[in-house]
């Protein structure tokens, strides 16, 4: 189902709220109204010479005072609309990480970060925007508009108020003129700054590797590209706002040329006195600002349009991995895996990576997956954590459809460690206690001792308080790769998954890790995909995968007298070590 407007939503939503705020304003812009009469009595005083000093300090005391009360509704309404509008601000953005969250990782393997981040921070100012600047200017440009003219027909002449107007309606007809201009360009604005945002994070996240192949140069060139980008597009939206409040400003001003000329002759005509001459211009002025202002109106409206949609884009994507309607709950996973033909391919793309794949692990058992690059590992354990959609009927988890298991509960129950180490900014202990269950620091400091990290922790000064990430301390690939092992394991889940995880620890601690596993495992089911055979020789049945099919199965010893590709890669791996040792 497509969402409705954002920015209508909310108001309809807070139309209370946005009642009061605007009531509060009107009542500035009326009070701010008796402003002219005043000043076009006192004029038509002094032209009559009949005025006196105390006459004077009364009607500067009235202006004053009403000016204050004025500002003091004024302020009270700027108050309550722009809270109103930071409620927007922060609603949608919560909107938007929440949709994110139920999107599938393959979602974001399609978007690139800066857009995301763009999302987030930049289309969100401008719906602020649209929120502030908008709807406070259009309120005070409506009120004051709506009631000046009044005033100004009503008090003062009817005609010269009807000459006055007749440039305006021209403004309606430049706002239609500039508003896809201005849709697209703030469209290119905000996508040109996804570029150069990805650009900057990018190069941030791959700076080793930049300076490593001495590529400075040639990153320079694509972020002045980006750069350059960004400043054009911009360009081109400052050329169409600016062209927009020119015109609109060269329209209001022919109002103010009409009123001077055809003002100036009604007085002297004597159709209208000196002070109401001066009443009109001053709601003249008074109209002026509204005016100009409701082209800014109209600007930010159709710049917060063109975010709406962008926005409304991003929380109109249904997620790929989701729970049916019909999910049955299901109390706890004992951790039998079954794979029945399984066959698959990436969303988009035709080349299947996985080919009738057949497996069978009974709960508490060991299952390895080894082979060569590319040949489907990480593939096929992502499945198991549905991170992307199996065809229906092909893997089972205790015999029930892995489609029909709720989500919650098959990802609670699988401890899961990638082959890239993400550590978040907080501190190692939050690190490792990831997850909605609560953990004590006696569990979280058992669970890096199982990882073999414990040691490394409680050399930190704060141990496992300490930060890590931007301005905390940088943990070496092994350490990491061992934080996120504890963090997987503390969980003590049913099946365990270790994607290539392994592969940054030595041959020492990788076999201390393993024997630790085993003991907290006992019971549970591992899957391990490996390219270091030591690791998972002791599995109870190894898989060897080639472009993406089973070639060999058994145990180590049965596949080592297979002599087949298992054997010959373990070999060669063994060679190896004894030539380096
Ligand atoms: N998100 C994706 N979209 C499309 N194709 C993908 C995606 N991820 C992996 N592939 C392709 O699927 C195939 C199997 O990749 P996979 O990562 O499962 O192999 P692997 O055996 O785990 O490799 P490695 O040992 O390098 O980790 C490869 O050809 C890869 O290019």
């Amino acid at each position: 189902m497509k969402s409705k407007p954002l920015f209508q939503e909310h108001l309809k939503k807070y139309k209370g709220h946005y009642g009061i705020g605007a009531a509060l304003l009107s009542i500035s812009c009326l009070v701010q109204l008796i402003i002219p009469l005043l000043l076009g009595h006192f004029t038509d005083l002094i032209e009559s010479m009949t005025v006196t000093k105390r006459e004077i300090i009364g009607i500067a005391c009235w202006i004053a005072g009403i000016g204050l009360l004025s500002a003091f509704f004024r302020s009270i309404s700027r108050i309550y609309l722009f809270r109103l509008a930071r409620l927007l601000e922060m609603q949608v953005r919560r909107k938007l990480f929440m949709k994110w969250e139920s999107l599938s990782a393959e979602y974001f393997n399609r978007q690139r970060i800066g857009d995301l981040m763009s999302h987030a921070v930049n289309d969100l100012n401008i719906m602020r925007d649209v929120g502030m600047t908008g709807v406070f200017a259009a309120i005070e440009a409506a009120v004051l508009i709506a009631v000046a003219i009044f005033a100004m027909a009503g008090s003062v002449h009817v005609g010269l108020t009807l000459i006055v107007l007749l440039p305006l309606p021209a403004l309606t007809y430049l706002a239609y003129r500039f508003r896809t201009r201005i849709q697209d360009r703030t469209t290119m604005v905000q996508e040109a700054i996804g570029g150069l945002t990805s650009r900057v994070q990018e190069f941030c996240a791959g700076i080793r590797v930049v300076k490593a192949y001495a590529q400075e140069r040639a990153e320079m060139k694509k972020f002045q590209e980006e750069n350059a980008r960004n400043v054009e597009t911009n360009r081109l939206l400052i050329e169409a706002n600016s062209s927009f409040s020119a015109l609109s400003q060269a329209i209001v001003g022919l109002s103010y040329l009409l009123s001077v000329v055809f003002g100036g002759l009604l007085v002297m005509k004597g159709g209208i006195s000196l002070g109401q001459f001066v009443a009109f211009n001053t709601y003249l002025t008074m109209l002026i600002s509204p005016v100009e202002n409701l082209g800014k109106v109209i600007n930010v409206f159709q710049r917060g349009k063109a975010v709406d949609e962008r926005l409304r884009h991003v929380l109109d994507t249904a997620p790929e991995v989701a729970d049916e309607e019909d999910t049955l709950p299901m109390e706890e996973i004992e951790g039998r895996i079954e794979c029945r033909h399984l066959s698959f391919r990436y969303p988009d793309h035709k080349q299947h990576v996985l080919e009738d794949i057949n497996l069978s692990v009974p709960p508490g058992g060991s299952l390895a997956i080894v082979g060569k690059v590319g040949s489907g590992k990480t593939t096929l354990v992502q499945l198991l954590l549905r991170l992307y959609n199996p065809p229906e009927g092909t893997i089972f988890i205790d015999g029930r459809d892995i489609r029909g298991i709720p989500l919650q509960r098959l990802r609670q129950s699988v401890g899961f460690v990638p082959q890239e180490h993400m550590l978040f900014s907080t501190t190692i202990g939050q690190n490792i206690a990831f997850d909605p269950q609560h953990y004590s620091g006696e569990q979280i400091s058992e669970a890096a001792k199982i990882a073999q990290v414990h040691d490394n922790i409680v050399a930190f000064p704060r141990q496992f308080e300490t930060a890590l990430g931007e301005r905390g301390v940088s943990l070496s690939g092994g350490q990491r790769q061992r934080v996120s092992i504890a963090r997987a394991v503390i969980k003590k889940p049913s099946i365990l998954v270790f994607d290539d995880s392994l592969s940054a620890v030595d041959t020492e601690t990788e076999e201390r890790i393993l024997r630790n596993l085993k003991k907290m495992m006992k019971g549970r089911t591992t899957i391990i995909t490996s390219h270091r055979l030591s690791a998972i020789r002791h599995a109870d049945e190894i898989i060897v995968m080639d472009h993406g099919r089973i070639v060999e199965r058994g145990n180590h010893a049965s596949l080592m007298k297979e002599g087949g590709l298992y054997a010959s890669i373990y070999e060669k791996q063994t060679m190896n070590r004894a030539m380096e040792g």
